[in-house]
């Protein structure tokens, strides 16, 4: 059997970079390729653009979601409307129905 290898790191794009840390947001929803983070567990987090590290965060669930079942809470928490949620989602994974909501705190 292998190892797991759980990731240590995680990246977001600048722009949200000031909700995050003001608490504004506290889930990302990403793809199957980034769905193996571990609950308990703490990333370095970084821009995507330039790689400029700005928090550490700990994972508190990962859980499947459909983006066709993207809801007004998932908004809430992306401090986004839900027309706006689902245009960045679908800029960011376009066409993909099987995602994944990970929902974070911020380490002090
Ligand atoms: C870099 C990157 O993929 N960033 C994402 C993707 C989805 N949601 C999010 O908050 N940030």
């Amino acid at each position: 059997m292998t190892t797991p290898i759980i990731p240590t790191e995680m990246t977001f794009f600048a722009r949200f970079e000031s909700d995050i840390l003001s608490g504004k947001k506290t889930i990302t929803i990403r793809d199957e390729a980034e769905r193996h983070y571990v609950p308990g567990t703490t990333v370095d987090v970084s821009t995507y653009e330039d790689g400029r590290w700005f928090c550490r965060l700990e994972i508190l669930s990962v859980e499947p979601i459909a983006f066709s079942d993207l809801n007004d809470f998932h908004a809430q928490q992306e401090n986004m409307t839900l027309t706006e949620l689902k245009a960045v989602i679908n800029d960011i994974y376009p066409g993909i129905e099987k995602l994944y909501v990970v929902n974070y705190t911020l380490v002090k």
